[in-house]
């Protein structure tokens, strides 16, 4: 497994641009969303046993999203100010409309997120997804779904990952426990969904 450096180049259909904002706008708005967002640790079923996920998740999105979206749980919440203004921004920059944000607090190193892929038919094939992070520094892993190499990188406060092209169907993706990290971090994932 090998370390990414920013010069180094990341799979097809992944970007990373390490300071997208400020560090102190960053923890600012980190701090805020710790305290106004409606948090929620909702269950999974694997193999027939109920747990709770290692993070806590909020759902954003506009009225008309397709709730059946099967990753995000059943509380749909809409945009606090900071979020729409930020989605407003994302949207002129990139020239793609998000009606969807997951939300996702990982509150120290023991909170993760497993492997998987983006790849729900409700965001349609390619999706254009824009990933920004806030707070602690974490480690973000890339595995090639055919030939199961990984490839690690940092994702430090005020980034921002894009993916996009083949990223969710030739890749999966992973946010691994790190146990000596003590601070949180949360991400954003700006999506389109059922479009
Ligand atoms: O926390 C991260 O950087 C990854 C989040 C993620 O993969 C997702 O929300 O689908
Ligand atoms: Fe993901």
């Amino acid at each position: 497994m090998t370390l990414q450096n920013p010069e180094q180049l990341l799979p097809n259909g992944f970007d990373y641009i390490e300071q997208v904002m400020s560090h102190s706008k960053a923890m600012s708005l980190y701090t805020y969303l710790t305290e106004i967002l409606n948090w929620q640790q909702p269950e999974v079923n694997i193999f027939g046993k109920h747990h709770k996920i290692p993070r806590l998740q909020c759902f954003i999105a506009d009225k008309q999203v397709n709730y059946s979206y099967s990753n995000h749980p059943l509380v749909v919440e809409s945009w606090p100010e900071p979020l729409k203004a930020m989605r407003r921004r994302l949207q002129v920059h990139y020239g793609y409309s998000f009606n969807a944000l997951l939300v996702n607090w990982y509150r120290n190193g023991h909170d993760s997120m497993g492997w998987h892929s983006d790849d729900e038919k409700e965001l349609g094939c390619q999706p254009f997804i824009v990933s920004i992070s806030l707070g602690a520094s974490r480690k973000f892993t890339i595995r090639n779904s055919h030939s199961k190499q990984t490839q690690n990188l940092m994702l430090d406060n005020g980034s921002c990952l894009l993916m996009h092209g083949q990223s969710q169907s030739h890749y999966q993706h992973a946010l691994p426990k790190q146990m000596k990290v003590n601070s949180g971090r949360i991400n954003l994932t700006f999506r389109t969904v059922g479009q």
